[in-house]
């Protein structure tokens, strides 16, 4: 079977197991139980990047993600000439209070949605003229409406393949205040993109948006972070509208969350195997992370969980349910995590409202589809997500399409089924390098 080419050049130095063309999951023999903790929220950590690079003074990020994704975007701010500084798992960040010290320069954001919607807008603040590249997947992902956004605030755009596409030449000599609209049924990243940068503008900026929000927890998110360093854009009571005042993020330290989104892989495992996985360091009740979700589906589902204030515990159980329809919405990168787990309830499980996952890291609708039909497994594939009915998965070798959340998801049917193999396991890096490490200490055999 011949799989896609991974784009290698999207793997950072953070990354690992490359030179591996595939990885086997062997079944545990029992239940999984056990204790870990995984690394800094992307989310987060990219969000406290960006900002601590606006900032004025020094900051102190604690507890970062060591990914690919969080490795360009310390990379294309490093480029700008921003002082990042990494010991252990803080990075120190100099902050050039929104005047980028290099005016110029080529900046590359691999495969990161999030550098690749959160940069743009952070450029166009300042004066300047760059030109951004970005992995073969992230060139051919939506980034129109954020540009044309931009574009209405005074950007100048030249594309180097594509209109409205990475490759592109960005111009900048700030960005006009006012007025500006963005849809939110792509990508939420557009949204907080444009609010990271929107309090240097040259005037107060709103942001009106329209229609729905996928996932609207990451712009939550984003104005949270904002407000830790001390911008607070008010948001209008049918939370279309947000008006963001001017001024300058200050530096502080700032401790990020470990990552949910990770987390629901491990969660999952203990679901799977009947076992008891517990994950320090999240507080369920307080997190910002919308993936947290994934508990009530589990909960669903028939496993018990346990909701500490500095841990979650999930215990799985003999038999998972299902017979139920799901709402992506919110946390949509669990999508892929509950159709791994569906082949293995007592009843079908539709997943909806997750189009927007098919301008993902790969078409993860269609990819999800086509994996699971190479397994054995039923599924009816809809515009917005799928239905996958319960089945025994024969041995097979999955295809990870370059998406770090296709092989941490197909790895969890290894744990049920003999003979899984899946292809390119570095792809894992663009989140989690040391995922295979980790299910390897939970006693999971790996072998590549
Ligand atoms: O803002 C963020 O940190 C993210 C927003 C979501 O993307 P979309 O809103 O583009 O779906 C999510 O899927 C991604 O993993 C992280
Ligand atoms: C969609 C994802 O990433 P990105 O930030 O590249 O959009 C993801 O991590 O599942």
């Amino acid at each position: 079977m011949v799989m896609g080419q991974p784009d290698l050049e999207a793997r950072s130095p953070w990354s690992a197991n490359n030179d591996k063309p595939q990885v086997e999951i062997h079944p545990p023999v029992g239940a999984v139980n056990g204790s870990l903790r995984v690394p800094g929220s992307k989310s987060l950590t990219n969000r406290a990047l960006v900002i601590a690079a606006l900032a004025e003074g020094r900051s102190a990020i604690h507890g970062i993600l060591k990914s690919d994704d969080s490795y360009w975007c310390m990379d294309a701010l490093k480029k700008l000439g921003v002082g990042v500084t990494i010991e252990g798992e803080t990075a120190y960040i100099e902050g050039c209070g929104g005047k980028w010290p290099n005016p110029s320069g080529e900046l590359y954001v691999g495969a990161a949605g999030t550098v690749a919607r959160f940069l743009p807008a952070a450029l166009a603040a300042g004066t300047g003229e760059w030109t951004l590249r970005g992995s073969r997947r992230m060139s051919e992902r939506p980034l129109a409406p954020l540009l044309r956004a931009l574009t209405s605030l005074g950007t100048r755009f030249q594309y180097g393949e594509k209109e409205l596409c990475l490759p592109l030449t960005l111009q900048a000599d700030g960005l006009q205040g006012g007025e500006v609209t963005l849809p939110g049924s792509t990508s939420s990243q557009f949204i907080s993109g444009l609010l990271l940068a929107a309090p240097y503008a040259k005037e107060p900026l709103t942001l009106r948006i329209e229609g729905e929000v996928v996932q609207r927890d990451y712009v939550r998110m984003t104005l949270d972070t904002m407000a830790a360093f001390g911008i607070r854009p008010e948001v209008s009571a049918d939370g279309q509208s947000i008006a963001v005042p001017r001024g300058c993020y200050q530096a502080r330290a700032f401790q990020l969350e470990p990552d949910v989104s990770t987390c629901g892989y491990f969660w999952a495992l203990a679901a799977l195997t009947a076992g008891r996985v517990r994950i320090e360091g999240i507080d369920a009740k307080n997190t910002t992370q919308p993936d947290i979700e994934i508990l009530e589906v589990l909960e669903r589902m028939g496993c018990t969980v346990l909701r500490g204030g500095d841990f979650v515990e999930v215990q799985g159980t003999e038999r998972l349910k299902g017979g139920f329809t799901m709402s992506m919405r919110k946390s949509s990168d669990q999508t892929l995590t509950i159709a791994a787990l569906a082949p293995f309830a007592d009843g079908p499980i539709t997943l909806t409202d997750a189009a927007h996952i098919r301008h993902h890291e790969c078409d993860r609708i269609s990819a999800i589809c086509a994996e699971l039909s190479k397994l054995g497994i039923r599924v009816d594939e809809h515009h917005d997500g799928l239905t996958v009915y319960p089945g025994r998965p024969v041995p097979a070798l999955l295809d990870s399409h370059d998406d770090h959340r296709m092989a941490m998801a197909l790895s969890l049917i290894g744990l049920k089924a003999g003979g899984i193999r899946i292809s390119d396991p570095g792809c894992v890096s663009k989140t989690c390098p040391g995922y295979f490490d980790q299910l390897s200490r939970l006693g999971v055999r790996i072998e590549y």
